[in-house]
Formats: C-alpha cells, structure tokens, sequence
C-alpha cells in the first residue's frame, strides 16, 4: 500500500532549490518533506537554511543534518513546506492537530510561498469536521472554555496522553472547538483572534499557494 505522507512530503522536496531558506512544518506528513529535503541536501549538495516550526521538526532536522534557523534569524523565506489537516476548495485549511499551529502561522505569514502536503483524507467540502485549534494562554483558559460553550462551540481542553492538559512548545493550552461545519470562516477567525487570552487559531485562510494530494497512488498538485 502506498505511504501517502511520504509520497507527497517527497513530492515536494522537488520545489526546493539550491539557496533557499525553507519552512519546515510539523506533523506526521511534514516528516517525510524533512526527510526528503535532507537527502536532497545530501546527495545534491544543495545549501538550504531551515525554519522549523516546532522543536519536534527542529530535533529531526538536526538529527538530518539541515541547518536550521529561527523565525527570527531570517529576513524571510522563500518556501514553507507544511501539513494540514483539512482543507477546502478554496486552499482554506485547518491546522494546529500537531499543536505548533503558533509557529507554523508566523513562518507561512513571512512565506513567499506555501506548499501544504496531504494524504487524501484532508481534502473536504466544507471545513469544521476536524476539530479547530485554539491556543489560549493558560490563566484565563477556563473563562474562554466557558465562553466557547456558551456560544454553542462544543470546546474541549486539550490533554496529553497522560490526561493532563496539553502544553504547546511556548507554554499554552489548546481548547479544540467541535463545530463539524464552518459556514463563514473569515467571521470565526475574526472573533477568534480578537478574544483577550487567545494568542492564535488555527483557521489558515488563503495563505496556501499549492496543495499536493496523494489521489490513487499518484501525487497531484492543486494550484490556488
Ligand atoms: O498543523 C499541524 C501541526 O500543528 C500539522 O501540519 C497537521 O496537524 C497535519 O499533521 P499530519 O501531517 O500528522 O496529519
């Protein structure tokens, strides 16, 4: 059985060209695309500049041998490579499953272009089915919680394997909204981000340039 994630995280190892500095994203999909990158480097000798956007991908890209900066050692980058949980005809996506949505923002935001990688179950009609991300300062989180019922949001603390609550690399909470559909996207993301205690969400709204799917064992490029 073909392995979707590798096939599309090679696929777009592709894009790379020699001098770049590249997003490098997080998740399971992602890790193929470091992979990848890396043997490129290695058998072509390209020279890349990394930007993870997590430690998890700062630890393989290490361990890979890519040289890796922070966000904030580069001026910008020419390419983000990432995964997504779902996304939409319209390259609208949900991301954030992993927990790094925070990072994976502001590195696509600094982007010139962003390429998500996906196995075909990503690819929906209509966003909201995966649960959205919601990065929350920890003080404060039950207050949001609360409001998030309120307002028919169906939100849950997320909680680590131990059921403890989920700590994302800089120190927050997540609360997972289950809204199975997003009818006006731009309206969520709007109130979203405007909520005192929320640092982001993981609403990512026409930043995606390109979109390679795994479709019947071949990768295939959705372009916005
Ligand atoms: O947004 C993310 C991490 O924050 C990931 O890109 C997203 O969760 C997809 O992960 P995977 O490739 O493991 O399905």
């Amino acid at each position: 059985m073909t392995n979707e994630k590798q096939l599309v995280g090679e696929k777009a190892a592709e894009f790379i060209q020699d001098g770049m500095t590249v997003g490098l994203g997080t998740g399971s999909t992602a890790y193929y695309f470091v992979l990848a990158l890396a043997e490129r480097i290695k058998n072509e000798g390209l020279k890349i500049v990394g930007v993870p956007t997590s430690i998890a991908t700062a630890e393989l890209a290490q361990e890979q041998g890519i040289t890796i900066r922070s966000i904030d050692e580069v001026e910008q980058l020419d390419i983000t490579v990432d995964g997504t949980d779902e996304f939409d005809d319209d390259l609208n996506g949900i991301k954030g499953g992993g927990g790094a949505l925070l990072i994976e923002k502001i590195v696509a935001n600094n982007s010139q272009e962003i390429i998500w990688i996906a196995d075909h179950t990503k690819k929906v009609d209509q966003l909201g089915a995966f649960p959205l991300p919601v990065e929350v300062i920890t003080e404060g989180s039950q207050q949001l919680l609360r409001y998030f019922e309120e307002k028919g949001y169906h939100p849950t603390l997320r909680l680590d394997s131990e059921g403890n609550p989920y700590v994302t690399d800089h120190k927050h909470y997540i609360i997972d909204l289950h809204l199975e559909k997003i009818t006006h996207p731009y309206d969520l993301a709007e109130e979203l981000i405007h909520l005192v205690g929320v640092v982001e969400h993981g609403l990512f709204l026409n930043r995606a340039n390109k979109v390679i799917i795994a479709e019947d064992d071949a990768a295939q490029i959705i372009t916005k």
